[in-house]
This record gives structure tokens, C-alpha cells and sequence, in this order.
């Protein structure tokens, strides 16, 4: 057991009555700050992950700022809250060898301490005994001295190791399984190696994923800050003087190298948003396609919660045209409303609407933009956790919608118009079979090559459709297929 005169993370005793405040005064409303602050806000979200599937890039900011973390311990919990969620299963590989019984029969108070141990423990400057030491001591608040010493013996058995030793033990040899080698090297699902790998043209079979092992190594980096500078209210240059950087593709788009991007003008005037590059960029190929004729009426069918919405929005007002935005969760629809606001003549409109049951007839529109619900898997940087809440059948669950959604998309558009089928995930059920399977049954669509138009980005085509990729560009997987209608 830690010696706790010698902890430095030794929490302050506060004195009995009054309250501990000066003046011995109370104020109720305001909930005293948690000792270890950075080690305990980041357990607080890894439990509220583990136990009610909460999303930790919303949680995280709303503690930090609920308890007024900033600075260095805001950094820290930052990390140490990414670090263990990106990392989870190796960590899971490492925990299950140094219990006796399955990690699966550790509660889900205890577990996220044993993660957030080992995280500091393997892959952190912070000392070993001091990690142990500050997480044990978090336990005996949160799960009490029994559980605090369980905590403290497993913890112990992973210090005997450092990373690259535990994995040479728990990782299955990667010439007899290279799947199950990266799934655990890298910390992804099975499943999901063989889903990824497939959708680069790699055969998982085969012990040379070397595409593969890249992207899953870019999925556990640290995802860099993207602004857009929404067409005519603010520009690159402003978001450069602000801080930012130019960015590599999008002529929208800025990067933040450091700093909250909320302190920038033109993001709290809603001038300009964090924005993927890639999402920009597919959203901006539907509006490059020439058409014949009439070019006024667009539709976002999919809108929430309205990134592209906003960058529509600003190009329609721009060419005197106008952007019905469709969002069917009343919630989401109100976030698109703040994104198109004040978009160029004001050409955004926003309806809460299911869009597989239009309110608008066949061909009423020129661009249609159908960016639909998917499985996500192109964003596991900015969403660690969704790694571990997807089923090798959650593509499945949802193809029926997506086809759905691509057949109405069809529909709704005028002959010579195009539609923009966009997912934020790679995997070949919600990308290319979905159009298959629509387009089998249609014979008025012509696939256009997607990459003429975007030249500016290389290595981003995948036959007829464009494939972006975390470890090529840098930016979220995003899938793009553009259809004519004859
Ligand atoms: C992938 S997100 C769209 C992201 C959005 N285009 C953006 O860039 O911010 C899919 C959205 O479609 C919405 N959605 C799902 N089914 C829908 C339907 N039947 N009609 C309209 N919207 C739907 C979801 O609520 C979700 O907000």
C-alpha cells in the first residue's frame, strides 16, 4: 500500500465546522473543487463513458468548466481523459494478465481507474509510483479502501512492465494473426481491423497490412483543430490573424494549432466553426458540379448538426440560390439553425422534418446534399470511445435507412441535378454497397468520378468515389459519391 505521508498528491485536510472557507462562510451553490483535480475529472468521464455511454468530448468540456479547471490541469485532464479512451484496449489486454479473474467481472467503478492507471503508467511522462500512488488515492474517495486496494495491487503488476514489454506478452504474433496483433498493438475491435483493412484493399488474411497499421496508428493521434471560414462573413486571412494556420486543402479552412478556439472573434460570432477538412471538402465538390439550366433550390436532407449546413448555406447565398436545411431531431435542427444564421441573403431555411417521408415533390431541387446517419467509424479520432460501442452489425442495422435516405435523395432531385451521398465512415456497407444497391434498381443515375472535383486533394479517389483518410490527409474519413440524375 502507498505510504500516503509520502504521496504527493497528499490531499489537504480541511478543518471540521465552518466549512473550511476563509471567513467560515458557505456558499452552497458552488461545489468545492475535487482534490487531484486533472486525475479526477478525467475518472469522472471515463466512468460516465463506461456507465451511461456518454460522450466524453461533451462531458469533458462541461466539468472543466463546471469546476473551473483551466490551464495546465485542464491539459492534463485532457490527455489523461483521450489517452485511456484511445488506448482502452490495449490496456484491457495488459489489465486482463495481471488479474486473476476476467476484466470483464470488474465493476464499472473500479475499471476506468485501472485504465486511467495504466495510461499514466505506460504511456505518460508522470513517474510510475506517482501514478500509481494519485489513482490509488482517488479510489479510496470514489470506490472506497477495499476496492482502493485492489486498484493498488493490479496496478503494481503493471509497473513491473513497460509498454513495448507488455505488448511483446499480450498481443498475438503478428505472422500467425496480424488482425488480432493490430487490434490489440493499436486498440481497436477485431471487427473492426477487418472492416478498416477491407475498405483499403488489403486483404486482412495476409500478415502485411501496412496501410492498415497506419491508419489505425493515426486514429490514437491527437486530431489537430479545424476552423471553416464561412463564405462571406469572415476569411481565411482573419482566422489567420486570429492564430491560425493555412490549411492544406480547403479554401475555407484554418488550422488551430493551439488554444481554445472559442476565444477566436469570429467563432463566438458564429462567423466560423470547427469544421473537419474533409467535410468541407464534400460538401464543396457538390457545389463544383456544373448543371444545366436552373440552379437556385439545394437541399441538406441530413442537416444536424450543421457544419455543412453553414458552408452551404454561405455558397448558395453566394450564387443567389437557396438551402432548405432537413434535420428530423428538433434538437439537432436548432443547432443548424445557428449555423446557417446570417448566411449570405440569408439563404439558409431550416425545417425539423424525417426526410424519408418528403414534404417536397419528386425533382423540386437542383443539389442535394445527403449526408447520412452512419456508424462514425471515420471519426474515431475525435470520438475514441465509439470504437468500443459499435457491433460488427451496426453497419448492417443501418443500411436499410441509408438506401432509404440515397433513394429519396434520387428522387428529390431534377433531372440534370446532382446529389452528394456523403457518409463520415469508410466501411464498404454504408458506402459503395449502399449506392449499389440503390443504382440496381434505377437506371436514371450516372456515377460521376468524384475526385475531378477535387483536385486539389491526391490519393483521395476510390474508383468512381472519393475516400478521404485520416493517416493520407490528415482529416476524418469521409466518403463521397456524386450521382447525376439523367
Ligand atoms: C451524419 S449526421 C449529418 C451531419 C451534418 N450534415 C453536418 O455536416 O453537420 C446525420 C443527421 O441526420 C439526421 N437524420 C437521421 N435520420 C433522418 C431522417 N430520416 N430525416 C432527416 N434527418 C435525419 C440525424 O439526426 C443526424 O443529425
Amino acid at each position: 500500500m502507498t505510504d500516503r505521508s509520502r504521496s504527493p498528491y497528499r490531499p489537504s485536510r480541511r478543518p471540521k465546522g465552518g466549512g473550511g472557507q476563509s471567513g467560515g462562510k458557505k456558499n452552497p451553490a458552488t461545489p468545492p473543487a475535487p482534490r487531484d483535480p486533472a486525475r479526477r475529472t478525467a475518472y469522472d468521464v471515463l466512468r460516465a463513458v463506461e456507465e451511461r455511454d456518454a460522450y466524453a468530448n461533451l462531458l469533458l468540456p462541461t466539468l472543466l468548466r463546471e469546476r473551473n479547471i483551466t490551464g495546465r490541469d485542464a491539459a492534463l485532464a485532457t490527455e489523461l481523459t483521450y489517452g485511456t479512451l484511445r488506448l482502452q484496449g490495449t490496456y484491457d489486454a495488459i489489465l486482463d494478465a495481471c488479474i486473476d479473474r476476467s476484466l470483464k467481472s470488474v465493476d464499472k467503478e473500479a475499471l476506468p481507474l485501472l485504465r486511467l492507471g495504466a495510461h499514466q503508467q505506460l504511456s505518460t511522462n508522470i513517474p510510475p509510483h506517482a501514478a500509481v500512488s494519485a489513482t490509488v488515492n482517488i479510489a479510496r474517495r470514489v470506490v472506497g479502501h477495499h476496492r482502493a486496494r485492489f486498484v493498488n495491487a493490479v496496478l503494481r503488476k503493471v509497473s513491473a512492465r513497460d509498454l513495448d514489454a507488455w505488448l511483446a506478452v499480450v498481443a498475438p504474433d503478428r505472422d500467425a494473426d496480424a488482425v488480432g496483433h493490430l487490434a490489440v498493438v493499436h486498440s481497436h475491435p477485431r471487427w473492426m481491423v477487418n472492416a478498416l483493412a477491407a475498405a483499403l484493399g488489403e486483404d486482412p488474411k495476409s500478415s502485411d497490412l501496412t496501410e492498415t497499421e497506419q491508419l489505425l496508428a493515426a486514429h490514437n493521434e491527437r486530431p489537430r483543430v479545424t476552423l471553416v471560414a464561412k463564405p462571406g462573413r469572415a476569411s481565411v486571412a482573419d482566422l489567420i490573424e486570429g492564430g491560425a494556420t493555412e490549411a492544406r486543402y480547403s479554401p475555407f479552412a484554418a488550422y488551430l494549432p493551439e488554444g481554445d478556439p472559442a476565444l477566436l472573434r469570429e467563432v463566438r460570432q458564429r462567423r466560423a466553426a470547427v469544421q473537419d477538412e474533409a467535410s468541407q471538402l464534400v460538401a464543396l465538390a457538390l457545389t463544383r458540379v456544373s448543371v444545366e439550366g436552373a440552379d437556385a433550390r439545394w437541399l441538406d436532407m441530413c442537416a444536424g448538426p450543421g457544419g455543412k449546413a453553414g458552408l452551404l448555406a454561405g455558397l448558395a447565398g453566394q450564387r443567389d440560390a437557396r438551402l432548405l436545411a432537413v434535420e428530423v431531431q428538433p434538437a439537432r435542427a436548432g443547432l443548424v439553425a445557428q449555423a446557417v444564421q446570417r448566411s449570405v441573403r440569408d439563404a439558409g431555411r431550416v425545417v425539423v422534418a424525417d426526410s424519408t417521408r418528403p414534404a417536397w415533390r419528386d425533382g423540386a431541387f437542383d443539389r442535394v446534399l445527403v449526408d447520412v446517419p452512419c456508424t462514425g467509424m471515420g471519426a474515431l479520432r475525435r470520438r475514441p470511445e465509439s470504437r468500443w460501442r459499435r457491433t460488427p452489425h451496426t453497419a448492417d442495422e443501418l443500411a436499410p435507412l441509408q438506401r432509404d435516405l440515397l433513394a429519396r435523395a434520387l428522387d428529390a432531385t431534377r433531372s440534370g441535378g446532382v446529389v452528394a451521398y456523403v457518409t463520415c465512415s469508410p466501411h464498404l456497407s454504408e458506402t459503395r454497397s449502399v449506392i449499389e444497391d440503390v443504382l440496381a434498381d434505377r437506371s436514371d443515375v450516372t456515377v460521376l468520378r468524384a475526385a475531378d472535383f477535387l483536385d486539389e486533394v491526391p490519393d483521395v479517389a476510390a474508383g468512381d468515389y472519393v475516400q478521404f483518410w485520416p493517416h493520407r490527409h490528415g482529416t476524418d474519413a469521409m466518403f463521397l459519391a456524386l450521382l447525376r440524375k439523367n
